[in-house]
């Protein structure tokens, strides 16, 4: 199981893209396609199974949100940052 990271390591470490929501992170990803998006969303969910951890994923009309947190810890872990910086590398 993960360490929940301070508020401090959060804010030290988290992409600039990236926010901070409570116990989530969230990035909000601009396109100007919606099947765009789709096809990023279907992206995120092929890396989140290979790392075995799950974002929630919203798909708007040029937009896909995603938030992530350590359900089980209860918070932000470094599997969350990582996850995310993996998410970016696939725009
Ligand atoms: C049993 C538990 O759901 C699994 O170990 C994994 C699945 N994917 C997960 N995803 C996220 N975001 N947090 C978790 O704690 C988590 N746990």
């Amino acid at each position: 199981m993960a360490d929940l990271l301070s508020d401090d390591e959060i804010d030290a470490q988290l992409g600039s893209d990236w926010e901070r929501d409570g116990d989530e992170i969230v990035r909000v990803y601009e396109f100007d396609d919606y099947l765009d998006g789709v096809a990023f969303a279907a992206s995120v969910g092929e890396v989140a199974e290979e790392e075995f951890h799950h974002p929630e994923i919203t798909i708007r009309y040029q937009e896909v949100e995603v938030r992530l947190t350590s359900h089980e810890e209860g918070g932000i872990t470094d599997k969350d940052l990582r996850l995310a910086d993996l998410f970016d590398d696939e725009l």
